[in-house]
């Protein structure tokens, strides 16, 4: 039997991708059909690498070639991925800007920016983690380069910052420029200016995420960013406690002003029950339960994921290899979720249909 391009055309146009509710083919994700006796072949182009709905898509694409063209054909699904964006002309090599924030401080911010960034790497995409927490800069000790001074190189008459790479990441923090353990009294006006370059005087190369890693509560960084820089969405991150959520939901209030408006991809729930190593299936909610849920039900926003409060995840931290790193720990899995999630909702915010996907 000799089957045509049309033929696999048609019968993919039955397969929705059920985050942008379009067909395949309307969206322009089939590519390259190639058709050869009782042999289909074809390949879909995901919004990112970091999709979780791949195996879903294989899937009901293989069926509907099944049920359209024949259930005898052999069938071939590659998948790859272009990474959308929405600010192809402002910074066409920086994809998505994907900010880290926290209503209050130590709820473990840097740890889910770092582990965030290396789960999308992970996954096949090209990142870059710009630490723009000027009060207390941890990536470089989250990292393992703690001291590292960014090369400069000039490029017609002007310098650009060469970020530091390291598991694959590109890094830049404004720790690079103080000395260790040395407090900066920054004042406003060169906060915003000392951001900006972190942004515009550095060359990043070709990224399909930059995830920024904003100090705690609301402030001058967060305005200078928001007016300055095309932002794909804000990720919260809170712990459990009435505390830590009265000043989350301040700083999601913050996303949603008017001279803000960034859109808030979902919550993050950190330290959301503590498991001992020796017990790692046991869960103590220790700062109480489902505050993250309550707070994104109150955004009408997705809760991208909970992550445990276990040991692991701060040595990990403070020996420059954060946890997600570690193949054979259970709690990698969970930041993996949480990129595929965050990566979900960039897409679908990319696409401009606004209604967020509750998972
Ligand atoms: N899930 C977790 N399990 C265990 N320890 C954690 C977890 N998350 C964060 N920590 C630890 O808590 C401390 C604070 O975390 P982190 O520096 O990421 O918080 P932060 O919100 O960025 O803080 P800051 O406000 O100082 O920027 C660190 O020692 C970190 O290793």
């Amino acid at each position: 039997m000799n089957y045509t391009k049309e033929q696999v055309l048609n019968a993919l146009k039955h397969v929705q991708e059920p985050d942008l509710k379009q067909d395949l083919v309307t969206l322009n994700m089939i590519e390259d059909i190639h058709v050869q006796g009782n042999k289909i072949s074809f390949t879909v182009i995901l919004t990112t690498p970091a999709c979780p709905l791949q195996a879903m898509i294989e899937k009901d694409c293989r069926n509907a070639i099944r049920e359209y063209v024949s259930p005898e054909a052999e069938v071939e699904v590659k998948m790859t991925a272009r990474v959308t964006t929405r600010n192809a002309n402002m910074f066409p090599n920086i994809k998505n800007i994907i900010i880290v924030s926290s209503g209050k401080g130590g709820v473990g911010k840097s740890t889910v920016a770092s582990n965030l960034a290396l789960a999308l790497y992970k996954k096949g995409a090209k990142v870059g983690l710009l630490d723009a927490d000027i009060y207390g800069p941890s990536i470089p000790m989250m990292f393992g380069v703690m001291g590292a001074r960014p090369d400069v190189k000039t490029e017609n008459g002007k310098h650009r910052m060469l970020p530091i790479e390291k598991h694959g990441i590109k890094l830049l923090s404004i720790g690079f420029f103080a000395t260790p353990g040395q407090a900066i009294p920054w004042r406003g006006p060169m906060v915003s200016s000392a951001v900006k370059q972190l942004f515009n005087d550095a060359d990043w190369g070709e990224l399909d995420y930059l995830v920024v890693d904003f100090p705690p509560g609301t402030g001058d960084i967060h305005i200078t960013v928001a007016q300055g820089f095309p932002v794909a969405g804000a990720v919260l991150v809170t712990t459990p406690q009435n505390v830590a959520l009265a000043d989350a939901a301040k700083g999601a209030g913050m996303f949603r002003m008017d001279a803000i408006n960034i859109p808030i991809l979902g919550v993050v729930e950190n330290m959301s029950w503590f498991s001992p190593a020796e017990l790692p299936d046991n869960k103590y909610y220790i700062f109480g339960k489902g505050g993250g849920k309550a707070l994104a039900e109150q955004f009408d926003v997705p809760l991208l994921g909970e992550i445990p409060l276990v040991k692991a995840v701060s040595d990990a931290g403070d020996t420059g290899s954060p946890l997600v790193l570690d193949d054979s720990h259970p709690v990698s899995g969970a930041f993996l979720e949480l990129a595929e999630r965050v990566a979900q909702q960039v897409a679908i915010s990319n696409s401009g249909i606004n209604e967020p996907v509750v998972n």
